[in-house]
């Protein structure tokens, strides 16, 4: 028989989301991680009755920027709370003219073009090799669809959001090169998170939020802070209701992951047991529990 899982949503609020409203039972907690410290304490609760974890992505404040993220000890830490999937909600720039500001992208495809991040947890004494051909859960992408449909919201569903290492925002040639590569949405952040989230072996899936057109819309001006700001309080307000919504349809007891996300280490783990660095096992516990052991 298979198990049944009581799920736990794990929510990543970015850029204007530091904090979840509505959230019973609230408590701040700070959770220790072997892979460094997280960008902030979890904030534990329940939203209709179901078990909630959020973490400010940049930490309340806002204090830590895109390249600066130990994106490997804020999935670790998600992981040791319990969390069994998690929604990644992001502010992103458009690079589709039909994607105006204040629309949503349940996002399906990632091009991810950073290079100064630490992207995985398997390294030198444990190698793994996971697949991300399909980085989101698709599961989470259909109760996304479903909830946007119920609150009106304009979205799209599916979209290639290219991540880039900022923290300066595109040259014009860049974002007409990514407009090229027939991407929908630029940020700056959901990658190396979904990949991690993956070895993690938690179902994982982005909201983006648009706020601008990047740079390239000839009839718009190059974004600025303070424009991605103005939106985002708007967009704020839909996210908290898109949470609102998907969340009791997510909280129902479940089994395994039809996707396969719960079981993505099942045969990715190269290095034999024996020949495993022992200080790194200890450090996989939370993330390759299930299978680090075998
Ligand atoms: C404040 S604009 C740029 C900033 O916003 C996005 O962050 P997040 O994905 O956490 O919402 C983008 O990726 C940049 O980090
Ligand atoms: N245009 C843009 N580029 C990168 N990250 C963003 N976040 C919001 N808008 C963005």
């Amino acid at each position: 028989m298979s198990e049944t899982i009581e799920p736990v949503i794990g929510l990543i609020g970015g850029s204007g989301l530091y904090d979840i409203d509505g959230l019973e039972d609230r408590t701040w907690k700070r959770v220790e991680s072997p892979w460094g410290e997280a960008s902030d304490e979890l904030l534990f609760g329940r939203l209709a009755g179901v078990k909630c974890v959020f973490l400010p992505r940049h930490g309340r404040g806002h204090r830590v920027p895109p390249s600066a993220l130990n994106y490997r000890a804020n999935i670790d830490v998600l992981k040791r709370a319990g969390v069994t999937e998690i929604l990644s909600l992001s502010a992103v720039g458009s690079l589709n003219g039909d994607l105006p500001p204040g629309h949503f992208v349940i996002v399906d495809q990632f091009i991810d073009r950073t290079f100064a991040r630490q992207k995985s947890f398997f390294e030198t004494g444990c190698v793994a090799h996971v697949s991300v051909a399909h980085p989101v859960c698709p599961r989470l992408g259909d109760v996304a669809e479903t909830a946007a449909r119920q609150i009106g919201l304009k979205h799209k569903r599916g979209g290639t959001y290219l991540v880039m290492e900022g923290p300066q925002f595109s040259t014009k040639a860049e974002s007409e090169l990514y407009r090229a590569w027939g991407c929908d949405v630029i940020g700056m952040t959901n990658m190396p998170e979904a990949k991690l989230a993956r070895e993690a072996e938690l179902c994982y899936a982005t909201i983006a939020m648009v706020t601008d057109f990047d740079c390239w819309h000839p009839d718009h001006d190059a974004v600025t802070v303070d424009a991605v700001v103005k939106v985002m309080h708007a967009n704020a307000d839909r996210a908290k209701a898109l949470v609102k919504a998907m969340v009791p349809m997510l909280g129902a007891p479940r089994g395994a992951c039809p996707a396969g996300c719960d079981r993505a280490l099942e045969y990715a783990i190269v290095t034999p047991k024996e020949m495993r660095d022992p200080a790194l096992v200890a450090k996989l516990d939370a993330v390759a529990g299930r299978v680090i052991h075998r």
